[in-house]
């Protein structure tokens, strides 16, 4: 199995981190969250000021950050230079604005270069938006994983302390909307993905199921 690459695409909500890890942790491959890059990236551009609808200027300096993604499955670390930002790139105000930056084109440009730059030579499972489409169109397995609304915010409000279903069912709303529709690279089902609904499953049917489909493509 080596070189192997899995893509897991989905909206927010919908178990990719979850399922990822721990198919990469079966396998003994490694992990990288792209959604944790976007977010490091919105995360600067909020710290330097920049007006979340001035897109020349969030093209123009996305370059700046220096972006360090671990890929420990056991323990994914995220860094911009020397700081620590797994904290404080999943707060809300990271978590509303990071659509905005996510379609800038410039931004997905240097973060997709990164990306294939840290896939290198496979053994990894990827998870984010495009990666099946855009990122590594070639991987030999492709996951498309959904749940229903109702389940996707049930879970994050499971998560988050002070919201509820019906606040987070509202916001991953508007966020599936905006991811959806922009015009780079939205998020979409790839050629020769298999959609999985999670709606039903827990997580180690849903990580058994990804398994039973890497055995069956490699
Ligand atoms: N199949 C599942 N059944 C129930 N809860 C799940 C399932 N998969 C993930 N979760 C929970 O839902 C929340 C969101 O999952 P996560 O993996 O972060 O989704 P995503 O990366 O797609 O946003 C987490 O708290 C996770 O523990
Ligand atoms: N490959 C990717 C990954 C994430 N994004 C965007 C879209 C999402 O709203 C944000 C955050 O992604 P992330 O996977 O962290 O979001 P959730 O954990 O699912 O809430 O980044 C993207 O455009 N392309």
């Amino acid at each position: 199995m080596a070189g192997l690459v899995v893509a897991m695409d989905g909206p927010s909500g919908s178990g990719k981190s979850s399922a990822s890890r721990g198919v990469a942790r079966a396998l003994g491959l490694r992990y990288l969250d792209t959604g944790a890059q976007y977010r490091a990236m919105t995360w600067w551009i909020l710290r330097q000021g920049v007006d979340l609808a001035d897109s020349a200027t969030i093209a123009a300096r996305c370059g700046e950050p220096e972006i360090v993604s671990g890929t420990d499955p056991d323990s994914p670390a995220i860094h911009v230079g020397a700081v620590d930002v797994a904290g404080p790139i999943r707060e809300d105000e990271v978590t509303s604005a990071v659509s905005a930056v996510a379609a800038v084109p410039e931004v997905r440009a240097r973060l997709v270069a990164l990306q294939r730059e840290i896939i290198g030579a496979g053994d990894i499972v990827v998870e984010g938006r495009d990666i099946g489409t855009v990122v590594a169109p070639d991987a030999p397995v492709k996951i498309y994983l959904t749940a229903s609304p109702e389940a996707r915010a049930q879970r994050r409000s499971a998560e988050l302390a002070g919201t509820t279903a019906e606040a987070q069912q509202a916001a991953l709303a508007r966020r599936d909307t905006l991811d959806s529709t922009r015009k780079t690279d939205p998020l979409s089902m790839a050629d020769g993905a298999v959609e999985l609904d999670t709606t039903a499953l827990n997580l180690d049917e849903v990580i058994a199921e990804v398994l039973r489909l890497v055995k069956e493509r490699t």
